[in-house]
């Protein structure tokens, strides 16, 4: 697990690091341009022979003065270097202005208008702005883009972005449109095939590919390492604003799970949790059922599923460690939740409307651990403040974008000003419980502000995770954890975020191909993997 820094922290870490003098503001911009040639050169190791030509941009503040660092120690390694720089010199920062003048002893400094004329180049370096965008960009910036890009013919021209394309909104991982650019017109110029980012990556960073294909993080000298101790992994983030990103390393996880689940402990079934999946009618159990072997799978001591009575005959067919209860309506479902070792209840794959509308305020009747997924999120699509205040801090709700949208319209609506993570903030604020937000990166947000983002992106890409089902079988995993794990070692946030990490791993354990049912199958191979 590791921190991601918002813009506004970025600046702030920066700034302690240079009032407690471990590094001055020259001295990060000097690393901060090593550390992109270095990327570069490892990224395109057979350009490096023979000696390539860059076009270097630069913009008027410190990611320009980024750029002529690297402009200089490219030139310093043989290669031919072109600087264009948008701005005035004269109000350049004071560290931007000694890197542009120690550039100038190398080489001319020329106007950004005019990059259409020259030799052919091999990489285009994108310094022109970083995290100190304010506003969507001058038609310049992606018309110099377009014209370097026509100088290659044609062929691919490597682009590598310094800290962030220019354009790009850090913070909410999306292009801002322009007066005259399109957000999309404006990514297909500048998404670099290489973004090389400072100290942490940004949360924008890990939301969208359009930063970039591949992104290196180069450590500046600014902090502490991440840490990879199991109990740090579930800390809980402190500061309400605090953002973190999932990616614990496969190796050595398993110290994260045994930590949390308490598995490595002797426990009897009934201390590790039973879990109950509600499932609709005859004919609709496929989803309640994936969502039960997930939840035994990943932990849970004992799970039922609780059906109408017309439904047992299909359900018994089918299942063997599963149990089965009938649960027709309220009544019967505040009569199993007295018995407190049921521990975590699923509401909604393959419920029903009907059956969703008359379960869920049973199940939220008493303080349980509690999964509302699928129908029981669009029972109450007409009606969402009527599901808001029986919820409670023990609740999840797992929505799709659909479904996000039919219980929050105005949040969603909002969306492509405020970005996903301060949707799902908000979202999380007005239900009063979590809100995971699913997609290839995800965002889980806790009424407080604490947030997590899961990137699904790059070399973590599992597009075979789209398949019907997968989502029943991700609410089953996430009520398993609740249901073996004592609240004081994983709180909602923590299981869902563990979760969805397992839902993601088992999806890369198993490849292209993948089947909704495979995914709880893989869970053994990977606890072995993880070292559980
Ligand atoms: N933080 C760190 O730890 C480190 C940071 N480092 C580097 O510094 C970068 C941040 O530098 P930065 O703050 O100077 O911001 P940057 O992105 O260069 O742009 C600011 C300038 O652009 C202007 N401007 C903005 N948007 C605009 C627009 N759409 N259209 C036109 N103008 C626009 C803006 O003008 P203003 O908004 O003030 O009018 C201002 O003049 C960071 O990304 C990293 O590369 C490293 O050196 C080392 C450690
Ligand atoms: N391209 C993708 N990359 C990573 N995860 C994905 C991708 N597409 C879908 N998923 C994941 O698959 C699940 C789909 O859930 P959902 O839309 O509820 O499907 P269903 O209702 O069929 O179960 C979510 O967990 C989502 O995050
Ligand atoms: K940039």
């Amino acid at each position: 697990m590791s921190e991601l820094l918002t813009v506004a922290q970025m600046r702030e870490a920066e700034a302690l690091a240079m009032r407690e003098k471990r590094a001055s503001g020259r001295e990060l911009m000097e690393r901060a341009g090593a550390g992109v040639v270095e990327a570069i050169c490892g990224h395109w190791p057979d350009l490096v022979p023979g000696a390539p030509h860059a076009v270097v941009l630069c913009g008027p503040g410190n990611n320009g003065g980024d750029g002529f660092v690297v402009a200089r120690l490219l030139a310093q390694r043989g290669w031919q270097v072109e600087v264009f720089f948008m701005g005035d010199a004269e109000r350049l920062s004071a560290d931007a202005r000694a890197m542009h003048d120690e550039w100038s002893a190398l080489g001319p400094v020329k106007h950004i208008d005019d990059t259409g004329t020259g030799e052919r180049p091999d990489l285009l370096v994108d310094a022109v702005f970083g995290i100190g965008l304010s506003r969507p960009i001058p038609a310049e910036v992606p018309a110099a883009v377009a014209a370097v890009r026509s100088r290659r013919g044609g062929g691919a021209l490597k682009l590598v972005a310094v800290d962030c394309p220019s354009g790009f909104d850090v913070d909410r991982g999306q292009y801002l449109a322009g007066p005259v650019t399109s957000a999309e017109d404006l990514g297909e110029w500048m998404t670099p095939d290489l973004c090389v980012t400072f100290h942490r990556p940004k949360p924008g960073h890990m939301l969208s590919e359009g930063a970039g294909a591949v992104l290196k993080v180069v450590d500046i000298g600014i902090g502490t390492p991440f840490s990879t101790d199991p109990a740090a992994l579930v800390a809980t983030p402190k500061a309400p604003d605090a953002l973190r990103l999932i990616s614990p390393d496969t190796q050595g996880t398993g110290g994260w799970y045994n930590h949390v689940t308490g598995l490595r402990a002797a426990r009897h079934k009934y201390e590790r949790g039973h879990v109950l999946v509600l499932a609709g009618g005859v004919g609709q159990g496929g989803a309640a059922r994936m969502a039960a072997r997930a939840a035994l799978r990943v932990g849970a001591g004992l799970v039922s599923i609780g059906v109408p009575q017309a439904a047992i005959a299909e359900h018994a067919a089918q299942l063997n460690a599963i149990m089965l209860r009938v649960v027709i309506e309220g009544h019967d479902l505040r009569h199993m939740l007295e018995d407190e070792r049921l521990r975590c209840i699923v509401l909604g794959p393959g419920l029903g409307m009907r059956r969703a509308a008359m379960l869920v305020p049973a199940a939220l009747s008493v303080r349980r651990a509690c999964v509302l997924d699928a129908d029981a999120l669009t029972a109450f699509a007409d009606h969402p403040a009527r599901l808001f205040e029986m919820l409670h801090d023990r609740a999840i709700l797992t929505p799709h974008d659909g479904e996000f949208r039919r219980l929050f319209p105005d949040i969603t609506q909002a969306m492509p000003e405020t970005g996903r993570i301060e949707a799902a903030r908000a979202a999380a604020a007005r239900a009063g419980c979590t809100v995971l937000l699913k997609g290839a990166a995800t965002v889980i947000a806790r009424p407080d502000g604490c947030a997590s983002i899961h990137s699904a992106l790059r070399e973590r890409a599992v597009p075979w995770l789209g398949t019907a089902g997968a989502g029943d079988v991700l609410a089953g995993l996430i009520a398993g954890l609740l249901a073996t794990s004592e609240p004081e070692a994983l709180d909602v946030l923590g299981a869902a975020e563990l979760g969805t990490w397992l839902h993601v791993e088992a999806a890369r354990t198993f490849g292209p191909g993948l089947i909704a049912e495979d995914l709880p199958e893989m869970l053994p191979q990977l606890f072995r993997r993880m070292g559980v």
